[in-house]
């Protein structure tokens, strides 16, 4: 990416940022526009499905399947890579077992494309946000073990009596304290849409623009975005994103009463015209079995992002 820091490199219009952003963000840093990662000017797309979509097949006691057999259907779906879910790990897993997992993938000539976690830096100073720091620093060196290069992150939620900007602020600063350790690993760590703060596309950019380290970008959810037009709202953060997670379906309430099945032909075309160049990763969230209902979208998805 470079996610250096020439993207950083502001043009003035800071009272245009400020009410793009909802005035939320570090008052000397607003700007009107923040440079895209830096490409080579053409789309690479690779494959990948998440661990998410078995979520119900992982988990439960005991649980239908194991990630190794999930890995094993990736395989089998003849994708380029797989991203291993941090939920769907046993609490006492082990180096070696990182390795022995590793080692399958290897094997079976799948990448691992990234892990995925469910932090949340909206604590305030105290034991909680400790946790929640520690913890995505042991799913850094994790990741680097598994030869994952990008971790999915959350901002979080926002908590009672916090304003928004002392929210955002302690969202900034938790970020780019992991991302300082995630960088001494050569790990990214990607922001999701993911409702509060990253609710909308102003939102995420706004994280975009405050959070000072190289190692960090965004994480498009293609299914996140409820209002009006999503597609609208994900080319705006596209030119951010160090991954990609489709969803099969796109909503534009939050109560999602309106699904509609997700245009992978409009969201191929938005990733191409920000030379995106990375994985585009299957997450299935949808009610049917995940082991026949993501090789059909699969098949959807290689056609559009051919
Ligand atoms: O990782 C999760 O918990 C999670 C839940 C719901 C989503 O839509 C999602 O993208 C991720």
């Amino acid at each position: 990416m470079s996610l250096n820091f020439d993207r950083r490199k502001f043009m003035l219009g800071c009272a245009a940022a400020t009410a793009a952003t909802g005035g939320v963000g570090s008052p000397g840093k607003h700007a009107s526009a923040i440079e895209p990662i830096a490409r080579n000017g053409s789309h690479k797309f690779k494959l990948s499905l998440a661990a998410y979509s078995y979520r119900d097949l992982l988990t439960g006691d005991p649980a239908e399947l194991t990630l190794a057999d999930f890995v094993d259907d990736c395989a089998k779906m003849n994708l380029d890579a797989t991203e291993l879910t941090s939920y769907y790990f046993p609490a006492d897993t082990t180096d070696a077992d990182l390795r022995k997992l590793k080692q399958q993938c290897f094997h079976l000539g799948l990448s691992v494309s990234g892990t995925a976690v469910g932090n949340d830096f909206g604590f305030p100073p105290g034991a909680e946000r400790d946790r929640q720091i520690a913890d995505v620093k042991r799913w850094i060196d994790r990741a680097e073990v598994l030869g994952a290069p990008v971790i999915r992150i959350f901002a979080g939620k926002p908590k009672q009596g916090q304003s928004q900007q002392q929210t955002h602020d302690l969202m900034v600063e938790g970020i780019e304290a992991c991302c300082q350790y995630a960088g001494e690993h050569g790990i990214h760590l990607a922001l999701e849409n993911h409702g509060g703060p990253t609710s909308t596309a102003e939102g995420v950019l706004s994280f975009v623009r405050d959070v000072r380290s190289p190692w960090f970008g965004v994480n498009l959810d293609s299914g996140n975005f409820y209002y009006d037009d999503p597609y609208t709202d994900l080319a705006k953060i596209a030119p951010y994103a160090l991954n990609v997670q489709v969803k099969v379906v796109t909503s534009n309430n939050e109560e999602r009463t309106n699904k509609q099945p997700t245009d992978y032909d409009r969201l191929a075309r938005i990733l191409k015209d920000s030379n995106y160049r990375g994985y585009i990763v299957l997450e299935y969230e949808e009610a049917g079995d995940p082991r026949t209902e993501c090789p059909k979208h699969l098949a959807e998805i290689r056609k559009a992002f051919a």
